[in-house]
């Protein structure tokens, strides 16, 4: 699996941390920055992250800013992301099994390090569930289509 993560410099410092547990987890990763703590507009990270997820260069996407809405607003307006915002281990799991969500948004100023790796772990190792969830999700893209 293949993970692009990215922030604005409300969520630098968890994105770090998250670096660090793709590594543990031994993921394929590329990190798309920001590379200073300078502060950053979120929709110039979110979009290469979702285009690259949308286009099948990135198996998922991670994204981090202050709250994570930013992030997950301008996420979602690529064509073919499910960009889930979360902040608890239960909604990490939902999200993957009834949205299969292909990006999670989190707030760097919302959550500790702790909580979201437990969370972003929970999310990239849950699969899909299909059956009701799939005609769901045909409807959200018809939606989209429109
Ligand atoms: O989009 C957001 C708010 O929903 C993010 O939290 C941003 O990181 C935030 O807006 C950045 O704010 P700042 O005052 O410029 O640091």
């Amino acid at each position: 699996m293949k993970v692009a993560i990215a922030s604005d410099h409300g969520g630098n410092a968890l994105r770090k941390e998250l670096i660090e547990l793709l590594k543990e987890m031994k993921l394929d990763y590329v990190d798309l920055g920001p590379e200073t703590d300078d502060s950053v507009d979120y929709p110039d990270y979110a979009k290469p992250v979702a285009e690259g997820v949308a286009n099948g260069t990135y198996d998922r996407g991670i994204l981090v800013c202050g709250t994570g809405i930013g992030m997950s607003i301008a996420a979602n307006k690529v064509e073919g992301i499910r960009c889930a915002l979360v902040h608890d281990v239960y909604t990490a799991h939902a999200t993957r099994e009834h949205n299969d969500s292909n990006i999670i948004a989190m707030g760097g100023r919302v959550i500790g390090g702790a909580l979201a790796r437990d969370i972003v772990k929970t999310w990239l190792t849950t699969e899909f569930e299909g059956g009701r969830h799939e005609r769901r999700i045909e409807k959200i893209t018809a939606i989209e289509q429109q």
